[in-house]
């Protein structure tokens, strides 16, 4: 599957959203693709996370447990994990940190592939990783349906990313004239009321 393929699921979905979001690390953005319209499809959601397996088997070979950073990346984790023959796990925010509750826990060692949905700092991936390992895990590598970096982001082991976009964000303070004039949208969960 090419990044185009994928764009397109994103474009055939109504997820590709044009205007005016501040992001997850609080970057701003004309461009976001609302993953949660692409997973609401079963079968699309399938087609994506299916190539994504088999592009992490064929980067870092066999893993035994998927782990996802809540919301965003618990369907695609579990859709992924599926198509992998794993158990999928998730981490979620106590205190704005990501951990492993509701029971979920690694044994020593384990190979753990990290499953987001979109990349664009690396910073959730980098905190999802981190709890992880603290969990005693070995994350062989993060992955996910869309890095939107240009591959710039950098979460510290090697990301296996379905598709590679370079879309513009910036810092509050240097927004574009066009898209300061933009009502602004948040529409992740960080920054949601604990
Ligand atoms: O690479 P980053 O700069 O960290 O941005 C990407 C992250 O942002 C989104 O999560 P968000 O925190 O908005 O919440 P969500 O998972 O509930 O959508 C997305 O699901 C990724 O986890
Ligand atoms: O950086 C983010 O928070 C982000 C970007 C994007 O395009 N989609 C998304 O769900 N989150
Ligand atoms: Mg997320």
């Amino acid at each position: 599957m090419t990044s185009e393929d994928v764009l397109n699921e994103f474009r055939d979905a109504g997820a590709l959203r044009e205007g005016h979001f501040v992001l997850s690390s609080g970057l701003h953005s004309p461009v976001f693709l609302q993953k949660n319209l692409v997973f609401m499809d079963a079968a699309r959601c399938a087609r994506l996370c299916k190539a994504l397996a088999e592009k992490i088997v064929a980067t870092v070979g066999p893993v035994d447990v998927a782990i996802s950073p809540a919301v965003g990346g618990i369907i695609p984790g579990y859709e992924t994990a599926r198509w992998l023959g794993v158990p999928s796990m998730y981490v979620e925010r106590e205190g704005g940190e990501f951990k492993l509750r509701r029971g979920f826990h690694v044994e020593p060692g384990q190979k753990v592939v990290m499953v987001e949905d979109i990349v664009t700092t690396g910073l959730s991936s980098r905190e999802c990783i981190a709890a992880i390992k603290a969990a005693g895990g070995d994350v062989l590598a993060a992955a996910c349906i869309v890095d939107r970096s240009g591959g710039r982001a950098d979460v510290g082991v090697p990301l296996v990313a379905l598709a590679t976009l370079d879309v513009p964000a910036y810092p509050a303070d240097a927004l574009p004239s066009e898209l300061a004039a933009l009502p602004v949208e948040d529409p992740g969960s960080r920054r949601l009321a604990k």
